[in-house]
């Protein structure tokens, strides 16, 4: 990794040791002309990413065609007079977009439409993610953490992982919070309480239709009392109706909005690089508090090893999300025969072996 000067190469830890750090943090979005781009900028300016003493960088990269409109963009952040906003440089050169980036958010990318699944896209999107994998591994800071949201969101971290030899594996990483947060709130829902009196629910898996929404370990807090969710909803509303319909709440949105989720998916994506960078903390009842997270697999619950597959996950603030062991899933609530998480993880495989007959891996 080159072309990072020393004062961006503070870590995770000396920020959270010094929370009034004013040496700006460096936040490459690309996209950034784009639906989730602009639902994202102002946010990650206020401090609502890395907090309201840390200031920002901001990095935009997008294609020639939508520079003008980033540029619009930038120019609508100088007039937000955003205090922790230190600078923000439009480009459509990667080399540039990557300089020294610590926490790049990778949106640049076509969504679906009605009709498609995410994985219609491998072809159509999949080449954006290896040249951009490439300047990561040649400009990145050394403590760069990556999130990939651009769909087929898994596999394209794959590929731009891939690109970047000399980078950790463990710092590419996919969107699947945006399933996690979908979850909580139909938990919350069903159960009627806060979002904030549910824990522990999982996503397993790929950020597709496939995806296993797993509430077995999950726990709703009921009165003042936590207890296990699969005690407070019924487990058949949980297998019949919870698993299709956080799996399909992105083609539910698309029917409906008319357009792909955007502001639901910038806050998630704010939530992921947040939790990853200050850490996850613990819960309302002091026990650690685990999130959801596409991390590369150890080979943990059978996973192939090298695949990008959500996971239980924590992070003490550090620059890798750790796997949460024993968190097995019970499949019984699911009608038929069960083998969800088999099935999502061969259809990982599946668009990696894709990926790699496209030549892109
Ligand atoms: N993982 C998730 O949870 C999740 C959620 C919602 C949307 N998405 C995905 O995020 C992506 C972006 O969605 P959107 O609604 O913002 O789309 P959009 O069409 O509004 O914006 C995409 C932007 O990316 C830009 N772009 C295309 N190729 C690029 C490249 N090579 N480099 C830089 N920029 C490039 C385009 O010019 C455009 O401005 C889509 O693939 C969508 O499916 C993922
Ligand atoms: O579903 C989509 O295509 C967009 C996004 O991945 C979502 O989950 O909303």
């Amino acid at each position: 990794m080159g072309g990072v000067d020393t004062a961006q190469q503070t870590t995770a830890q000396d920020t959270a040791q010094d929370p009034a750090s004013t040496t700006p943090r460096t936040v490459t979005v690309t996209g950034a002309a784009g639906n989730i781009g602009y639902a994202l900028l102002f946010r990650i300016a206020a401090g609502g990413m890395l907090g309201p003493d840390t200031s920002v960088r901001l990095r935009l990269l997008e294609i020639p065609a939508a520079l003008g409109a980033a540029e619009g963009t930038a120019m609508e952040l100088a007039d937000a007079a955003f205090p922790l906003l230190a600078d923000v440089e439009v480009t459509d050169e990667p080399a540039r977009a990557f300089d020294g980036v610590q926490h790049a958010l990778l949106v640049g990318a076509r969504p679906r439409t009605k009709g498609m699944e995410r994985s219609d896209l491998l072809e159509a999107n999949g080449g954006i993610f290896g040249p951009q994998g490439r300047a990561i591994n040649d400009h990145a800071a050394q403590d760069v953490r990556v999130v990939v949201v651009g769909n087929p969101a898994n596999t394209n971290a794959l590929i731009a992982a891939a690109h970047a030899p000399d980078v950790p594996a463990e710092r590419f990483t996919a969107l699947t919070r945006l399933d996690h947060n979908r979850a909580v709130a139909q938990l919350a829902a069903r159960a009627g309480v806060a979002v904030t009196d549910v824990a522990g629910v999982t996503i397993w898996g790929n950020h597709s239709a496939t995806q296993f929404p797993d509430l077995t370990h999950a726990r709703v807090r009921v009165d003042g009392t936590w207890r296990p969710a699969l005690e407070v909803v019924d487990p058949v509303w949980a297998g019949e109706e919870f698993v299709p319909r956080v799996a399909r709440r992105g083609a539910e949105i698309i029917e409906v909005r008319g357009a792909s989720s955007a502001a639901s998916a910038a806050s998630a994506a704010i939530d992921h690089l947040r939790d990853w960078t200050l850490g996850t903390g613990v819960d309302a009842d002091g026990a650690p508090r685990r999130t959801s997270a596409a991390v590369v697999s150890d080979g943990s619950y059978g996973v192939p090893e090298g695949l990008i597959s959500s996971f239980p996950v924590t992070s003490d603030g550090g620059t890798a999300w750790r796997i949460v062991p024993g968190l097995e899933p019970d499949e019984s609530v699911l009608p038929g025969e069960g083998g969800r998480l088999a099935a999502t993880v061969a259809e990982l495989e599946a668009e990696r072996d894709a990926v790699r007959g496209l030549g892109l891996l």
